[in-house]
């Protein structure tokens, strides 16, 4: 954030709504995160496929977090909040009550979540439309995406939940509307998940040809009729009903929200290289690749003109940074594949009494195994009769095949610690061979990426961050902030108070690396 030019004591809130917790930080005008706070969050994975969530549950932990982040600071320093979330898809009523989006009718759980694959036959036959809209999503629409689930609500629970529904929100969307009270939705969310264009609007043949005509004939009151730019400020800011629950003043900015992975790309793509020898010093801004890497990994790349990526989502404009186009790519697990892997094996109530042992976290212990047992040859070479193909939720990019499964070749019949940190070593691999699949396709169809920037949760992991080093044969940058993508939300939240003009100004070339 910019710094000299402003009087001192001005604080920002950036609350950031992951898969499985939820994050806030209270950050000041020069881009320090000066207090932060995170709390988990409940899942339901009622069959297998389906996966759901509580919007009042979220808000809770939302509230929760905020208050923790401002305490022991005057209220009357802050002057702006911003969110970002995952693209989880939120069903109210038409009084703003939440409404099951399960066959067990439990209200409570109101979110169908972004890696919820239950609209299979949905996704399919939109595909099969060959509309025009799906030229911006890589050619080929996600079972991620909102259009199928929506579909899927309208033909399966046509009477608790489809025919009561007054609102569908993206999750980031329904955030902002609890904090304002204003329905108006992200630009963000709309054009990256539910078909919206920032030049044309609604396509109302698309909406049609696909059975969900309802929304035309409303003029698209139920999933957004009032679009505006991430960071644009939002009615009168904080209710005075929302700011009592999130321990904040009555009135302050609030902004227009993001999704998670594009705050965590706004955030690190235009962090400031310079005097680090990096190639990417004097090269154009659409040469760096962010990849927001959590439960899943997103590869966020940007143009001047639009790219169209066989099987990598986009391109969409002024989605993440105003006035370009945007291409992301993905991986629907990464985090959750590792974690998956780890504390399936035998051999993990092992690791888990070893590393509590030494006070580590399982990932650290398993580092440091790889260390030891890999003796004078490069880690790499631990794995040559050992592979993983992670696609266990499919393949999002570049294949953008979700019927994709996971495999395993090399298995052996032991199963202790060795093989454990081995077979965790393949999957890191494999995951980051993934990203170079995913710049392949992008450099062939008119990218040119020379460097990454890392972020999110598995930027942690210093084995994560060298093998995609390693594997793509590019340098990796990570900023000194760790915490990027909350950084991204509270600079939202000075967007729309106007103390920078647009969150293009308030991230590029203000970010270091570390
Ligand atoms: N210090 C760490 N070392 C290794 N892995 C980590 C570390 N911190 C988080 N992770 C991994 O990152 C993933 C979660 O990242 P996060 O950005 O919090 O996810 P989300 O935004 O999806 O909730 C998990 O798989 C977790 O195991
Ligand atoms: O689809 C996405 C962004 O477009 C993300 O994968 C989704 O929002 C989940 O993010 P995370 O892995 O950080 O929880």
């Amino acid at each position: 954030m910019p710094g000299g030019d402003q009087e001192p004591g001005r604080y920002y809130v950036g609350v950031d709504v992951g898969t499985g917790s939820v994050r806030a930080a209270l950050v000041d005008q020069r881009g320090s995160l000066l207090a932060f706070a995170d709390q988990a969050i409940n899942k339901w994975e009622p069959q297998f496929n389906h996966h759901e969530q509580s919007s009042e549950d979220i808000w809770a932990a939302c509230c929760t977090v905020t208050k923790k982040v401002v305490q022991g600071i005057d209220l009357n320093q802050i002057r702006g909040l911003g969110f970002d979330a995952t693209c989880s898809l939120v069903v109210l009523d038409k009084q703003f009550r939440p409404l099951p989006v399960n066959h067990e009718g439990d209200s409570h759980r109101n979110i169908i979540m972004w890696l919820d694959h239950r609209a299979v036959s949905q996704v399919h036959r939109i595909n099969n439309t060959k509309h025009s809209v799906l030229q911006y999503v890589g050619g080929v629409m996600s079972v991620e995406m909102q259009a199928p689930k929506l579909l899927w609500l309208k033909e399966n629970l046509r009477e608790t939940c489809w025919d009561k529904a007054g609102h569908f929100f993206d999750l980031p969307d329904f955030l902002s509307w609890k904090a304002t009270g204003v329905t108006a939705r992200s630009l963000c969310s709309l054009v990256c998940k539910w078909t919206y264009s920032a030049e044309k609007g609604w396509d109302d043949s698309f909406w049609k040809m696909i059975g969900l005509e309802d929304f035309v004939s409303d003029n698209y009151s139920k999933i957004g009729n009032q679009v505006l730019p991430p960071g644009a400020s939002l009615g009168n800011g904080l209710t005075p009903e929302a700011a009592k629950d999130l321990g904040l003043p009555a009135g302050i900015a609030v902004a227009a929200s993001l999704i998670d992975a594009h705050a965590g790309g706004l955030g690190v793509i235009g962090t400031d290289v310079r005097g680090h020898g990096l190639t990417c010093e004097g090269q154009p801004v659409t040469s760096r690749l962010a990849v927001i890497c959590g439960t899943s990994s997103c590869h966020m790349g940007i143009s001047k003109d639009p790219i169209f990526v066989p099987g990598v989502w986009g391109p969409y404009f002024s989605a993440m940074v105003p006035g370009f186009w945007l291409n992301e790519g993905g991986q629907s697990v990464t985090g959750k594949l590792i974690d998956h892997m780890v504390k399936g094996h035998a051999a993990f109530p092992e690791l888990q009494a070893k590393a509590t042992a030494r006070c580590q976290s399982i990932y650290a212990y398993l580092n440091s195994h790889l260390d030891l047992i890999k003796k004078a040859q490069p880690v790499g070479f631990l794995t040559v009769d050992l592979h993983v193909w992670p696609d266990f939720h499919g393949n999002r990019s570049p294949l953008a095949d979700l019927t994709l499964k996971g495999m395993v070749t090399g298995l052996k019949l032991s199963q202790d610690l060795d093989d454990l940190a081995i077979l965790y070593l393949a999957t890191v691999q494999a995951i980051a061979f993934g990203t170079r699949f995913i710049i392949e396709a992008m450099e062939a169809a008119g990218h040119s990426i020379s460097t990454l920037f890392l972020c999110g949760g598995l930027s942690k992991n210093p084995l994560f961050v060298q093998m995609h080093a390693d594997i793509t044969g590019m340098p990796v940058v990570l900023s000194q902030e760790v915490e990027s993508v909350l950084v991204g939300a509270a600079i939202l939240g000075a967007c729309a108070l106007g103390d920078f003009t647009s969150v293009q100004m308030g991230r590029l070339g203000h970010r270091e690396v570390k």
